[in-house]
């Protein structure tokens, strides 16, 4: 059985359940579940804290995971990232009360607080920027100034928002951009069954990212129109009953779908119906 690594709480914990049911895996209804099996799919869940997704599949206990692309990095576990998954995103920056350090290399001498310590500590080493001390902390990271033990931060930052709350302002560039990343032992070969649940999932990427778009348009328009849809690969033109007109399907990415229908309009497409994607595979 093909087996994988999945948050067990935490905010990355919901957003993969949903993503592998959409998929059609089983998922747990129960949150104290450590282990599900899915025979249907030949594949077994390990409900596993989302620190700790690297480092079992990095050992090769189990066969992939998903985490954070940050988790992944701090781990320092023996995984690579797979495939990136669009959810859970966040940036991973340095932050200080308002005013007080504005450039990275003003952190030599200062202590850093985080709970990302290895990603912190080589970030800083490559550019030879050589800190009092990095202060290891589970969470609640943005109270470290205020309460004395460290002089900046790193943390997780999406919309700013506790940050603000703490009185921090983020300082220099994001150290990284993560989400929820799909991830493998480094050093196997491709486990059986990965290229399955890489399709899968791709197939629920693809679902949520594109909708599919139907217009009538003139036979001599033809040309002018599947140049705004493109579609993945090209799009279905099929001859309608009046011989003037034909129907055009393809797939279009879902951000777009308003400007591609006013682009239809204007070069002379009618009766544009947009329908969403349940499932796919490319
Ligand atoms: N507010 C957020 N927005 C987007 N992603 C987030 C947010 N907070 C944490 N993450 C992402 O979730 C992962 C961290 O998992 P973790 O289990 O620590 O989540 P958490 O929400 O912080 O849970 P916990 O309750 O354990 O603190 C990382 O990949 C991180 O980038
Ligand atoms: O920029 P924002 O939208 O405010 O989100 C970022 C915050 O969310 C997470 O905290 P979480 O709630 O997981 O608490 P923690 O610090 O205990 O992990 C993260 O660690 C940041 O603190
Ligand atoms: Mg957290």
């Amino acid at each position: 059985m093909f087996r994988i690594a999945v948050p067990n709480k935490g905010s990355l914990s919901e957003p993969a359940a949903d993503m592998l049911r959409e998929a059609g895996y089983r998922q747990r209804r129960d949150a104290r579940e450590l282990v599900l099996a899915d025979p249907d799919n030949d594949v077994e869940f390990f409900f596993l804290r989302p620190r700790d997704v690297a480092v079992y599949v990095g050992s090769g206990t189990v066969d992939a995971g998903i985490t954070g692309r940050d988790l992944l990095l701090d781990s320092g576990a023996h995984a690579v990232e797979h495939l990136p998954l669009g959810f859970a995103r966040s940036t991973f920056r340095f932050a200080a009360p308002s005013g007080t350090v504005t450039e990275i290399p003003q952190i030599a001498g200062l202590r850093v607080a985080t709970s990302y310590n290895l990603l912190v500590e080589n970030y800083l080493a490559d550019r030879g920027i050589a800190a009092d001390r990095v202060v290891h902390l589970d969470g609640a990271v943005e109270s470290s100034v205020r309460l004395g033990v460290a002089d900046v931060i790193a943390d997780v930052v999406e919309t700013g928002t506790t940050l603000r709350a703490a009185g921090l302002e983020v300082f220099g560039e994001p150290i990284l951009r993560s989400e929820a990343v799909l991830i493998k032992c480094a050093d196997r070969e491709d486990p059986e069954g990965l290229a399955t649940l890489t399709r899968r999932l791709q197939g629920v990427l693809t679902a949520h990212e594109y909708v599919l778009m139907d217009y009538d348009v003139p036979v001599d328009k033809v040309d002018a129109a599947v140049a705004i849809t493109p579609g993945l690969e090209s799009p279905t033109v099929s001859p309608l009953h009046d011989r003037d007109w034909a129907a055009v399907r393809a797939m279009v990415p879902r951000k777009q779908t308003n400007r591609v229908m006013d682009d239809l309009y204007e070069v002379g497409a009618r009766a544009i119906i947009v329908t969403s994607i349940h499932a796919s595979r490319l």
